[in-house]
């Protein structure tokens, strides 16, 4: 029998994602042992109650609550309570002392990502983090490591579970945006508070994260524009279903180059937008999670899988476990964080991107033409127009300035396709179309992505 050394593993938090790391670690030590060429010894489990009672059957000796003691005699420190404080002065503390650091806490990557990458990069420790992003999915391993030799243009990623659940809920039944929330709580997808969820909080934080990684440049979670799906109707929901799209939550990471100057940035963005049904993404159902990848030389990658989940997420973190605990065996020095290309993060107004505009508008001679010309004032090209009457005539496609045939009754709605357009631009022009006394109401606006 092979005689191991022993790795010392401390784990901070025993929640739905602890209880499972603590679980498999102990469960499979020889096979743990064998793919690293160390026995990992969970030394200790730091909670803030020893006797709170857990869904996993731990040996109760493992507990304490001295998480700061539990760290300082670690080789590989697993930090999974979740917030910002104390869980980014444990990780300070651990670092700083030498250890290798596993979390899957995405808010504290996302705000403090730069102070705890330099405080790894002081001591040569490692800071691993596969989980906090889209949970189970390998996506931040494939982009520092298999995509280290190509330049990765964009990521356009369904990162959130709970919102996925509802939009997918919402297309599936017509539910509305409070059903299909209440929906999500009954089956526990959503926690009780849902507004990181549904404010796109949750989102924003991993498109931060992703965009510093893919782009080797730091890009802070203020600089991440983010809209959540909270004024997403039923209606929005039906009307892309019925023009062949649906509506999904996207964390969009994008390289842009200005066309003026030629200057290079970046963007990190959430929203959520229509897609085609035709598109990868918009099979992504309940709250299922995927990473859409495009990079120069590789083309379009897919990553797909579980978001969440207790014991789908420790699949991340013990793959993390492993990769410390081989460098610890083999030794040298571990990956940088790479924050060189130093890229500008450009304001969402810099964006361009297509857009839906749904108008309703007084049904009456030389409407369309005035839409028209706000729009082309604005610099924002048509692609198509589609006027519905809701009295009888249906719906007619036309494009361009082709007169529209059978409107009839009072009011119209004119749901417009653009081109792409400048953020800024469109912003303008949507001011000005709600200005217009053509215009009843500018009853919604969606950016369209994916193509
Ligand atoms: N649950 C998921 O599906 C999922 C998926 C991806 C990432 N994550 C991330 O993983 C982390 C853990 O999530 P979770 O769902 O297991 O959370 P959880 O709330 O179920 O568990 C948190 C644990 O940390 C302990 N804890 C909290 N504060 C503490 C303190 N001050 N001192 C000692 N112990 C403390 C709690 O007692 C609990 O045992 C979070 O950062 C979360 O964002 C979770
Ligand atoms: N609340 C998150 C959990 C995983 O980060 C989600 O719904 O996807
Ligand atoms: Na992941």
């Amino acid at each position: 029998m092979i005689e191991y050394r022993n790795l010392r593993v401390a784990l901070l938090g025993a929640g739905s994602v602890g209880s499972q790391v603590a679980r498999l670690l102990l469960e499979q030590g020889d096979e743990f042992a064998s793919r690293v060429g160390a026995r990992l010894e969970l030394v200790g489990i730091a909670v803030r109650d020893v006797d709170a009672p857990r869904d996993v059957d731990l040996p109760r000796e493992l507990f304490t609550t001295d998480a700061t003691s539990l760290i300082l005699g670690a080789d590989i420190v697993v930090e999974l309570m979740g917030g910002i404080e104390p869980a980014r002065g444990y990780v300070l503390e651990a670092l700083n002392s030498g250890a290798d650091v596993i979390t899957a806490n995405k808010a504290l990557l996302a705000t403090h990502g730069p102070e705890l990458f330099e405080a790894a990069e002081q001591v040569g420790a490692q800071l691993y983090y596969e989980a906090a992003v889209a949970g189970a999915i390998p996506i931040i391993r494939p982009l520092r490591d298999s995509l280290a030799g190509d330049t990765v243009s964009r990521i356009l990623g369904i990162v959130n579970g709970t919102t996925n659940f509802i939009l997918d809920r919402m297309d599936a039944t017509g539910e509305t945006l409070a059903d299909a929330l209440a929906t999500a709580t009954h089956r526990g997808y959503a926690e009780a508070d849902p507004t990181a969820d549904i404010g796109g909080y949750d989102a924003a934080q991993k498109a931060a994260i992703l965009a510093s990684l893919a782009f080797h440049t730091t890009v802070p979670l203020e600089q991440v524009y983010r809209e959540g799906i909270t004024a997403i109707t039923r209606e929005q929901v039906e009307s892309a279903r019925e023009a062949g799209s649906v509506i999904k939550l996207l964390a969009i990471c994008e390289r842009l180059t200005d066309p003026e100057t030629g200057e290079e940035g970046v963007s990190a963005r959430v929203y959520p937008a229509l897609i085609s049904r035709e598109h990868p993404l918009a099979a992504v159902r309940g709250a299922h999670n995927a990473v859409f990848v495009q990079a120069e030389a590789a083309g379009d990658l897919m990553f797909y899988g579980a978001g969440a989940g207790g014991v789908e997420t420790a699949s991340a973190v013990l793959g993390d476990v492993v990769s410390a605990a081989r460098r610890h065996v083999v030794g040298g020095p571990g990956v940088a964080e790479s924050t060189h290309a130093g890229l500008p993060v450009l304001d969402i107004g810099r964006v361009v991107t297509r857009y839906q505009i749904t108008l309703s508008v007084a049904d009456q001679p030389g409407v369309l033409a005035k839409v028209a010309r706000i729009l082309s004032d604005g610099g924002v090209s048509v692609e198509t127009v589609q006027q519905s009457v809701p009295s009888s005539t249906g719906a007619v496609v036309i494009s361009g300035n082709h007169p529209i045939h059978g409107a009839a009754a009072p009011t119209a709605t004119l749901v417009i396709g653009t081109h792409e357009a400048e953020e800024a631009a469109l912003a303008a022009t949507v001011e000005a179309l709600a200005a217009s006394d053509v215009v009843t109401a500018v009853s919604s606006v969606l950016r369209v992505e994916g193509s």
